[in-house]
């Protein structure tokens, strides 16, 4: 999917009521935004549509809003504060049960050019992530222009970022929504060679679904995290009480002999750090015995690649000139299974080679490592990325104008 949409470079916003969906999904604990990441790259669109005199009305959703006390928890309030802070002018929050009612309407009505106000969490609406036509013509009708810069939220079709789109004459993208779309169109359609791409984490059922087309494109795949043992068990290896698929071994299987056909390299584990229990906390000590991969233990747990794959993922990595990451090594929120994971961000922060991070998970191990300034683009989606990575269309991106 090329991005030859309309973006805010292409319109005129002075004096105009400007919508401006946001991916302010945040990580909250105890009401202190923990993660900030998100906010940080809203501001290059926010600031061009003040500078530019517009009147610039900010939503978002925040978490998934289940029951009563979920709006009392994923208000975006803290997100408003810290805002105003980042932009060095007020946000004025605005909230109200139906997220846009009278209170919204009268202070879009008496905002100046360049003021700003911030929504209540969209998803307070049930219709939002239904994309019901009420709370779309509602969000329509107090603006005169929409811009989509959710790149996080572009996989959803809901109200705020499709529905809305749909229901007024100008609907384009922002900077970032630009941004990511170039960096992982490049990196997917045209990608200087080698190109590797390293897939790991827990999401195994969405995440498998994504090696078919990654194959075509990379050179080498490289599997690690929980994924890898359904790989391992398809070989008629022995995985212990590692995470795994059943219903994806025969599908891991074709994807072994599609490698082999395309004559593509497919790198799997040849060791692998187990454990007798999930720990709990997850930080909990642990002790851990390594195993080769064909020699896995019936009564462990495999949690981390181990130091032979290591050398064989560093080594695989240092003549990439593109990388795509998305998902950990092994269960890094754990420092005894975290080395699998530094040492593919260590390798990653050493190449020359263009290197793409998707994935909430990965992206806070790289940082929490200290090699976020050493990647060339952290994305802020992790299934938006993997989605946009598998080929499909993003409802987010389509339903913007094209130029
Ligand atoms: N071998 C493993 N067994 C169980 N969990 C794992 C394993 N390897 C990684 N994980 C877990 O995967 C999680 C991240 O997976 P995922 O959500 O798919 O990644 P991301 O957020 O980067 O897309 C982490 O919490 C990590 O502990
Ligand atoms: O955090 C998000 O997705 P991600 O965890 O896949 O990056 C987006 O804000 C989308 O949120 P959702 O998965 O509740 O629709």
């Amino acid at each position: 999917m090329s991005l030859n949409k309309k973006s805010v470079d292409d319109i005129n916003v002075k004096g105009q009521r400007v919508l401006c969906r946001c991916d302010f999904n945040v990580p909250l604990k105890e009401g202190k935004i923990t993660d900030e990441n998100r906010l940080v790259a809203a501001l290059p669109t926010i600031k061009k549509l003040i500078a530019d005199g517009g009147k610039v009305i900010l939503c978002s959703h925040l978490g998934k809003v289940k029951t009563e006390e979920d709006k009392k928890t994923k208000t975006l309030a803290p997100v408003a504060v810290r805002l105003s802070e980042l932009l060095g002018q007020e946000v004025k929050f605005v909230a109200e049960p139906e997220v846009v009612g009278p209170k919204v309407r009268e202070a879009v009505a008496a905002m100046k050019d360049g003021e700003v106000i911030l929504l209540e969490n969209t998803r307070f609406r049930p219709e939002e992530t239904k994309n019901g036509e009420a709370f779309s013509k509602d969000l329509a009708s107090i603006c005169d222009v929409f811009v989509n810069d959710a790149f996080g939220t572009a996989h959803r079709a809901h109200c705020s970022n499709v529905g809305v789109a749909g229901l007024v004459d100008t609907a384009v993208v922002g900077y970032l929504m630009q941004k990511e779309i170039d960096f992982l169109g490049n990196a997917v359609e045209n990608p200087v060679r080698p190109f590797v791409a390293i897939l790991g984490g827990a999401k195994v059922a969405d995440k498998l679904n994504v090696i078919s087309n990654l194959l075509e494109k990379c050179d080498t795949l490289i599997i690690g995290g929980g994924m890898a043992y359904t790989f391992l068990k398809a070989k008629g290896y022995e995985i212990g009480k590692s995470l795994v698929d059943e219903s994806k071994i025969d599908y891991c299987k074709e994807m072994m002999e599609k490698a082999e056909k395309l004559g593509k390299k497919l790198l799997l584990p040849v060791d692998s750090v187990m454990i007798d229990d999930f720990p709990n906390p997850i930080d909990a000590p642990v002790e851990t015995e390594i195993f080769d991969a064909d020699k896995m233990s019936a009564d462990k747990e495999g949690c981390d690649i181990g130091p032979k794959t290591i050398e064989l993922y560093a080594d695989a990595v240092k003549t990439a000139k593109t990388v795509v990451w998305n998902g950990p090594m092994g269960v890094f929120e754990n420092p005894t299974l975290a080395a699998g994971t530094k040492a593919v961000a260590a390798a990653l922060a050493e190449t020359d080679a263009t290197t793409i991070i998707g994935g909430g998970d990965s992206a806070a191990a790289v940082n929490q490592l200290g090699y976020g300034s050493k990647m060339s683009h952290i994305s802020t989606g992790g299934g938006a990325s993997l989605e946009f990575l598998e080929g499909k269309e993003l409802p987010g991106v389509a339903a913007a104008n094209d130029k």
